[in-house]
């Protein structure tokens, strides 16, 4: 279990977390759902050791984490642009930390990764001649080859779209539920944090406004932020929808 503990964070003496507590079950997938400048990447990077806090505490398992640096704590991330190496191609990408590694995976476990994603057909290919979708892939698989304690992803589904972007979220649900993998998605976009998570973060303002699973956000929202940024925008999808095809679910 991944807990944090009271977690604040200022830049320039603006507050962007203000004392953020949370408890995160092991093999769980959890979106942290916030408007723009609300502090989500901020904690995604206090939670992978990228960047300090000011206060609060880390525990990973019971252990204290809090100043355990950030190749120590085995957790790894997915970063919004996949931060690929455009002079390997997509297998030397996956494989790229195995090297001198003998604690990620093995050959069996390398291969049953690159199958789940229906990466084989793309492992000769240059980064630059990959979709969008196949990018992401790549970058998952080469994230989740490192074993990581946790699998963190920055915004895994914003350069998709369409029916991508249903596989990529359906990939995503079934490898992380395969390896029992605690995962922390951040997202701007409700649909994507309730369709995707067994619990969603809504943080805004530097606090956590709601933390639940999605059925409670949908049925019992805490406060009327929830209600206006996420509900309602959740109903203006379904209105417009409903415009288009109403006729036909009649
Ligand atoms: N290194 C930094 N120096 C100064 N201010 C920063 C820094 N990083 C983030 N901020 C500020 O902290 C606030 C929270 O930023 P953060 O990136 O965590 O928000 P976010 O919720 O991820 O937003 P978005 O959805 O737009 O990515 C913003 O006001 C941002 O300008």
């Amino acid at each position: 279990m991944l807990k944090l503990v009271n977690i604040k964070k200022k830049f320039n003496d603006k507050t962007v977390l203000d004392g953020i507590n949370l408890e995160i079950e092991k093999g769980s997938i959890v979106s942290m759902l916030g408007p723009s400048g609300s502090g989500k990447t901020t904690l995604l990077n206090i939670i992978l050791g990228l960047i300090p806090m000011d206060d609060g505490k880390i525990f990973f398992d019971d252990e204290d984490f809090t100043n355990i640096p950030m190749k120590n704590r085995g957790f790894n991330i997915v970063f919004q642009d996949y931060a690929l190496f455009p002079n390997l191609n997509a297998y030397k990408n996956i494989i790229y930390s195995m090297k001198n590694n003998t604690d990620f995976v093995s050959k069996d476990e390398l291969d049953s990764i690159i199958e789940t994603l229906e990466l084989t057909p793309h492992l000769k290919k240059r980064i630059e001649q990959l979709s969008g979708g196949q990018k992401q892939r790549v970058a998952l698989a080469r994230t989740l080859v490192t074993k990581p304690r946790i699998l963190l992803l920055d915004e895994p589904l914003s350069a998709l779209d369409g029916v991508i972007k249903e596989t990529i979220k359906e990939r995503i649900k079934l490898i992380t539920k395969q390896y029992n993998l605690t995962t922390i998605i951040v997202t701007h976009d409700p649909e994507e944090a309730l369709t995707m998570s067994d619990k969603v973060l809504i943080i805004n303002d530097g606090l956590v406004s709601q933390y639940g699973t999605p059925k409670e956000i949908i049925e019992t929202p805490q406060n009327s932020f929830i209600e206006e940024f996420i509900l309602r925008q959740l109903k203006i999808k379904k209105d417009n929808i409903y415009d288009l095809f109403g006729e036909c679910y009649a």
